[in-house]
């Protein structure tokens, strides 16, 4: 398998995307802490898991992102549970164009620290034994996910000209039937008039599904000459995206 002995975490892992990216995971031989705010479906996904995986190759750890020393403590967690990482999966995110402040807050500043805590953990100078950290992709939300392909790009290239061994990757899937995707429309704010032709242009392109972005998951997890990239995928279309180079 693939995976096999390799350390994944995956943050908002309960449900959605990510909850289908622990389970490709989990199938390809990795052991996976998933990190969740929802205790409860976090409690009762592990119990699946567990049944189907073994205990000893999961742990669910109750934590929200938006607080940098709890997520500290769940890496401290990880790391004397799996004896370290090698895959972070920057997966936490929500959709709220009313509060858009925690809009940036989780999806942003957030999936930064959680960024610089998986290196800490991941880098070869550390004692780490490299990796990758591919991240994900309304106004405010669109914002927060073009902060992290900045982030993404930036941070791939520091790590290679630092010698961290750690590959970091943005995964930015079209619309995807999970819980975020069908409140979506409950959440624009001042942008409620424009729900319609959201839905519109999402039925002209289709929805992805949680499996079919798992699969890109494990693909950019795998293929270790990608670092800095991002993978779009739509439901007809599957590419690296280009951007301009000034070197
Ligand atoms: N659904 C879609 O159409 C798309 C989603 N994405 C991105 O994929 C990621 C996952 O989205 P979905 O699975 O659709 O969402 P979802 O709403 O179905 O699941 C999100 C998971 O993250 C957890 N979570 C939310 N805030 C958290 C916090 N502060 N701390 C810890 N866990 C937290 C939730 O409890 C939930 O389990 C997000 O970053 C989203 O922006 C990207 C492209 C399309
Ligand atoms: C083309 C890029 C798409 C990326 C979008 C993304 O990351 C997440 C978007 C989620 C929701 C968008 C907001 C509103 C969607 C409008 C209608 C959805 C209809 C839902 C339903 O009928 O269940």
């Amino acid at each position: 398998m693939a995976l096999n002995g390799q350390v994944a975490v995956v943050t908002g892992a309960a449900m959605g995307i990510g909850r289908a990216i622990t389970e490709i995971l989990l199938q390809n031989g990795a052991k996976v802490a998933l990190i969740d705010v929802d205790e409860i479906a976090g409690r009762s996904l592990l119990e699946i898991l567990e049944k189907q995986f073994g205990s000893d190759r999961v742990l669910f750890l109750s934590c929200d992102v938006e607080s940098e020393e709890k997520l500290k403590v769940a890496f401290q967690k990880i790391a004397e549970t799996f004896g370290g990482v090698d895959i972070f999966c920057n997966n936490a995110g929500i959709l709220n164009e009313i509060q858009w402040q925690k809009t940036i807050s989780i999806n942003l500043v957030s999936a930064i620290s959680g960024n610089y805590l998986a290196l800490e953990h991941m880098s070869r100078q550390n004692g780490g034994r490299g990796g990758i950290g591919p991240l994900p992709s309304c106004p405010v939300y669109t914002a927060s996910k073009h902060g992290l392909l900045g982030f993404t790009r930036a941070m791939a290239a520091a790590s290679r000209a630092s010698g961290y061994g750690v590959r970091v990757n943005a995964l930015c899937p079209s619309f995807v039937q999970t819980e975020l995707f069908s409140s979506g429309p409950s959440r624009l704010g001042q942008f409620a008039h424009l729900a319609d032709e959201a839905a519109q242009f999402a039925e002209k392109i289709g929805i992805l599904t949680v499996g079919e972005v798992a699969e890109a998951f494990l693909e950019l997890a795998t293929d270790e000459t990608k670092n800095g990239e991002a993978l779009l995928l739509l439901p007809k279309r599957k590419q690296y995206v280009t951007f301009p180079s000034f070197l």
